[in-house]
């Protein structure tokens, strides 16, 4: 069966998509570590399966696999390539939930939904305090997936990032955030991903990191956050919900045998 697939990133967190809607591409971890493989397959930070919807009100089902084929809840780069993708501001159902999404000219804003703070909904492998975890004072959240955020030196994502995603504390792995605070409505980001190492940008990653700086008072609850790949601008909307806010851009179309 040929394969078609459409390569995108968002500020540099790259994907492959693959429109599922009409034929299941039925790809098992094997088949999905090798097509995000950079040198023996086609080369992404994660890869997305696109399919019909389940719940009322969906677009789109979406599902997110990380480069080392393991599934994730949450990418916020690839909702907002997906939402360009599929177009007409579509509402995508993941397994974070429904996210409405919207586009401004360039710029694609993803509704990423309601953080979540309890340590068995990180999940952390024993009751924390989630503000202050007995690990570099990490600060813990979920978006539909599980994000720590170290306050301090961004340069420490390479050095501390693979042994915090495996620590004993997160029973799922989880992605570290090392985040620096220029001002209170401006951070500096760089994410060690679950799954898939240190990428240019994180959309889940920027929002755990704005809201566990809320937490902690040390930003306003809108923020622009600079990883390496460009700017996210993240609003921790008093209902609760966080908004993300940028880019999305398509790189080529293909096809695999
Ligand atoms: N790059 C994605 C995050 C992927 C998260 C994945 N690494 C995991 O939770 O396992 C983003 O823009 O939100």
């Amino acid at each position: 069966m040929t394969l078609s697939f459409t390569k995108m990133h968002g500020l540099g967190n790259d994907f492959i998509i693959i429109d599922g809607r009409e034929t299941d591409p039925a790809l098992d971890a094997d088949k999905i570590r090798h097509l995000c493989d950079r040198r023996f397959g086609i080369g992404c930070d994660q890869l997305v399966v696109l399919s019909a919807p389940t719940a009322d009100g969906a677009d789109v089902l979406v599902r997110f696999f990380n480069a080392d084929g393991s599934e994730s809840g949450a990418c916020g780069n690839a909702s907002r390539c997906v939402a360009t993708l599929v177009g007409g501001n579509p509402v995508l159902q993941t397994r974070a939930g429904l996210l409405p999404t919207s586009q401004d000219g360039e710029l694609i804003t993803v509704n990423m939904g309601t953080p979540r703070f309890e340590w068995q909904d990180v999940p952390l492998a024993k009751e924390c305090d989630t503000l202050h975890l007995p690990l570099h004072d990490a600060a813990a959240c979920s978006m539909g997936n599980p994000h720590a955020t170290v306050f301090g030196d961004v340069s420490r994502a390479e050095d501390l990032g693979p042994s915090l995603e495996n620590s004993p504390l997160f029973p799922q792995r989880a992605n570290i955030g090392f985040a620096d605070i220029l001002t209170p409505t401006h951070m500096r980001l760089r994410v060690w991903e679950r799954g898939a190492g240190l990428t240019l940008a994180c959309g889940s990653g920027a929002c755990a990191a704005v809201v566990n700086a809320v937490r902690r008072g040390l930003t306003e609850r809108s923020c622009v956050v600079t990883m390496d790949g460009g700017d996210l601008r993240i609003t921790w909307q008093d209902n609760g919900d966080v908004l993300m806010t940028g880019p999305a851009t398509s790189v080529f179309h293909g096809k695999l045998p």
